[in-house]
């Protein structure tokens, strides 16, 4: 019997690894902190909103008398998927970043530890799991791979939040032996995705016959994780990853976007529309400080936790599209109000 601490649960990764945990682990509670912004999104919870071990509480993590007051019940470990997670959003308003990522990740540090201390050190079985990303170590050329011991090189104001975040989480493990673990993924897909980011966003344009927009020259590469195996690998991690440790989360899949693009072009055409064709990819100028290339060396949650990706990406993507498919209410639902403001401040002058 654990008590998890899940926050921004109502995101993308978050909504899809608290149903993992549910489905799992049947005497495990999970309470579930989400702020509840654009991206946040209890429908994406629907399903195991009455299951009674998942509570769902809207806040901030920057809150800090309410995240204090989470604490007043015994919480075994803390998974942090909360955060500021789009690029080009950073790239307009970095601040907001600044805020959830950085000064967020530290208040749930300081409420985690002010309830898990016991003397000098830490109550046992106690873990504080933050998820960060690959981003972190900066852009690759064509060769060679992230390591967990890659030197950190940010170049977005998302990614140096998150960055910053990381060296925090790391502090309290230095300063105050915390039990702690990052993990940094690489680029997830699957059912849930707000179609801000790539693969979602050109389904939906595909759906709507609006154009795909690529940016720069289509030859960026992204090392493409379905998110099961990612909930699976933060799983292991959160049991059995060393105290202190980086782990690394890839899923050895690298693909550049206008490939990736024109899968989903051909899966709409022949699956669903024939009207639909490459006609409609439209390169744009490109993202500021684009990184070039991210690729994951993830032997050492191999190695020393057994992980793999076990999805192909062929099945992956498959079941993505054909998720978005048979939830087009859903997607109709998160693409109207907000999200065209969004999508007309981004895209209209590119
Ligand atoms: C939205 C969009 C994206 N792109 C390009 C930019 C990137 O090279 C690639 C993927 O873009 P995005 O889907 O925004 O993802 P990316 O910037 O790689 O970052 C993602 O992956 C990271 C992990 O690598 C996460 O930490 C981030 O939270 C997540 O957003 O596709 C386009 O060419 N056109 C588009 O409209």
């Amino acid at each position: 019997m654990k008590t998890i601490l899940v926050t921004g649960g109502a995101g993308f990764i978050g909504s899809n690894f608290i149903r993992y945990m549910l489905s799992k682990y049947k005497d495990y509670k999970i309470i579930n902190l989400d702020k509840l912004t654009y991206a946040g999104n209890l429908e994406n919870l629907k399903d195991v909103e009455d299951n009674p071990n998942y509570t769902f509480i809207k806040g901030d993590i920057c809150d800090k008398e309410l995240v204090e007051e989470i604490f007043s019940q015994d919480i075994d470990y803390v998974v942090n998927f909360a955060a500021e997670s789009h690029v080009d959003r950073s790239i307009m308003d970095p601040e907001i970043f600044v805020k959830t990522n950085v000064l967020g990740t530290v208040t749930l540090l300081n409420a985690a530890k002010k309830a898990w201390e016991e003397g000098d050190s830490f109550k046992e079985g106690k873990k504080f799991l933050q998820v960060s990303t690959d981003e972190v170590y900066g852009s690759l050329g064509e060769t060679g791979y992230f390591t967990e011991t890659t030197p950190l090189d940010p170049h977005s104001p998302y990614s140096s939040s998150k960055a910053a975040a990381d060296l925090i989480v790391k502090a309290y493990y230095d300063t105050y032996k915390m039990p702690v673990n990052i993990t940094r993924c690489s680029n997830n897909y699957g059912p849930y995705q707000f179609p801000e980011k790539l693969i979602p966003l050109m389904i939906n344009n595909c759906l709507n016959k609006k154009p795909l927009p690529v940016y720069g020259d289509g030859l960026n590469v992204r090392d493409w994780l379905y998110v099961e195996d990612h909930c699976k690998a933060i799983d292991l991690v959160l049991h059995k990853g060393r105290i202190g440790e980086i782990y690394n989360i890839g899923g050895n899949n690298e693909k550049t976007n206008i490939e990736i693009v024109k899968l989903i072009v051909a899966y709409i055409h022949d699956n669903v529309d024939p009207t639909v064709d490459e006609s409609l990819i439209t390169y744009v100028a490109d993202r500021k400080g684009h990184d070039r290339r991210y690729a994951i060396d993830a032997t050492k949650i191999k190695e020393e936790l057994g992980w793999y990706p076990e999805t192909k990406f062929e099945e992956g993507i498959k079941k993505t599209i054909e998720w978005y498919l048979k939830n087009r209410e859903w997607l109709k639902n998160v693409t109207s109000g907000e999200y065209q403001k969004y999508y007309e401040r981004m895209y209209s002058n590119r």
